[in-house]
C-alpha cells in the first residue's frame, strides 16, 4: 500500500495513479511538436459532445437528470470532489482511513490553491441530475476559495467525475536561462471518474471542457502526464488528440510527486488545430 500524501494539496500532484495491473502499453510514436508558439483565439464554448452517451447514465436517474453537465465546480461540491478523488485513486482504502483521506483532500482543496500570479486553476466536474438552466445560484461572479467558484446552489447534482486545468505549469520545463514559469500551456490534472459511472463518455467530456477553457485563457497547448501503466487514460487521451513527448535525453523535466515507482508518460496537445476545434 502506497502511503497517503496526507497534507498535500489536491492539485499540483496529477496522482495519475493506476489500480490496473501492470502491462506492457504499446504507445504511439513519441512525438516533439515543432513549435510552443502562435497563440490561438478560440472562443470558448461549453461542450455538449457525447451526451448521446450520457443518456445512458440518465438511466439511474430517470426522473431526475435530463445528462451530464460538466461545469465549475462549486463549493457546494466539495465532499463529492474529495469522494470523487480518493474512491478512483485509492480505492482500496477502508475506514477510517478512507475518511481520514477525504478530509484531508477536502481541507487541502478549501484551505488551499494560491496560485502564482497571473495563473489560473479550475476543478471541472461532471454532474448528474442538474441543469444548467434550473440552477438557481447564490454568490457574486467572481468570489473563489480555492479552485472553486465560491456560488452556492441547491440544486447541485451529483458529481460523477472530476478534473483540475490550471497554467501554473508546476510540471512543464521552465524557459531560458531565469528558469521561467511557461505560459499558454493549460495543464490538466486529477482526472477521475466514479467507477459505476466509467465508459459513458464523462471523462472525454472533462477533457473536451477543459480545452475550451485553456482556449478561453488564451492556451495554444495543453499538456499531462499520465502514468505508464494505466492505459486505460493513455487510450482515453490518445484518442482525444494528445500526443506522447519524447522527454530529451539527459533533460530534467519536472514530473507529479507521487511514488517513486510511477513512471509518467508527457502528454500535449494543440489547441489550435482543427482537430481540436472539431473535439469542441
Ligand atoms: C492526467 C490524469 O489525471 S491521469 C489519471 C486518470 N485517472 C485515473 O486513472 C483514475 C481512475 N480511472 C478513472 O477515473 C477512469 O477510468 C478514467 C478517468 C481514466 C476514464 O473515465 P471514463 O469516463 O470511464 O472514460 P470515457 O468513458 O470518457 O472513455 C474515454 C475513452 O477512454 C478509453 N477507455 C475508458 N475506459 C476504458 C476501459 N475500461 N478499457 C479500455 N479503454 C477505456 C476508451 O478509449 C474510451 O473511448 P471509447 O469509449 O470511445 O472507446
Amino acid at each position: 500500500m502506497r502511503s497517503i500524501p496526507l497534507g498535500t494539496s489536491l492539485s499540483p500532484t496529477p496522482l495519475n495513479t493506476s489500480k490496473l495491473s501492470p502491462f506492457n502499453i504499446n504507445l504511439k510514436k513519441p512525438t516533439t511538436f515543432p513549435s510552443w508558439v502562435s497563440p490561438p483565439s478560440h472562443e470558448f464554448s461549453l461542450s455538449h459532445s457525447g451526451l448521446c452517451r450520457a443518456s445512458q447514465v440518465v438511466d439511474l436517474f430517470p426522473t431526475v437528470s435530463p445528462g451530464i453537465i460538466v461545469r465549475e465546480a462549486r463549493l457546494e461540491d466539495c465532499w463529492e470532489v474529495a469522494e470523487t478523488h480518493c474512491s478512483s485513486f485509492f480505492p482500496e482504502y477502508s475506514f477510517p482511513l478512507d475518511f481520514v483521506l477525504r478530509m484531508d483532500r477536502l481541507v487541502a482543496m478549501l484551505a488551499g490553491f494560491t496560485l502564482p500570479n497571473g495563473c489560473k486553476r479550475t476543478c471541472l466536474v461532471a454532474v448528474i441530475g442538474s441543469s444548467l438552466g434550473e440552477t438557481f445560484l447564490f454568490g457574486s461572479e467572481d468570489f473563489k476559495v480555492g479552485g472553486f467558484d465560491g456560488k452556492f446552489s441547491l440544486n447541485k447534482g451529483y458529481v460523477a467525475g472530476i478534473l483540475t486545468v490550471d497554467t501554473v505549469a508546476d510540471f512543464l520545463p521552465r524557459k531560458g536561462p531565469l528558469r521561467q514559469r511557461r505560459t499558454g500551456i493549460a495543464y490538466i490534472s486529477n482526472v477521475a471518474v466514479r467507477e459505476k459511472f466509467r465508459r459513458k463518455g464523462i471523462a472525454k467530456q472533462l477533457v473536451s471542457k477543459a480545452e475550451a477553457q485553456a482556449r478561453s485563457w488564451g492556451c495554444r497547448a495543453i499538456a499531462l502526464h499520465c502514468d505508464l501503466k494505466n492505459p486505460v487514460a493513455t487510450k482515453l487521451y490518445q484518442g482525444q488528440g494528445f500526443k506522447c513527448i519524447k522527454v530529451p535525453e539527459g533533460a530534467n523535466w519536472p514530473q507529479p510527486k507521487t511514488s517513486p515507482d510511477i513512471n509518467f508518460n508527457f502528454m500535449m496537445k494543440l489547441l489550435n488545430n482543427s482537430a481540436a476545434t472539431k473535439s469542441n
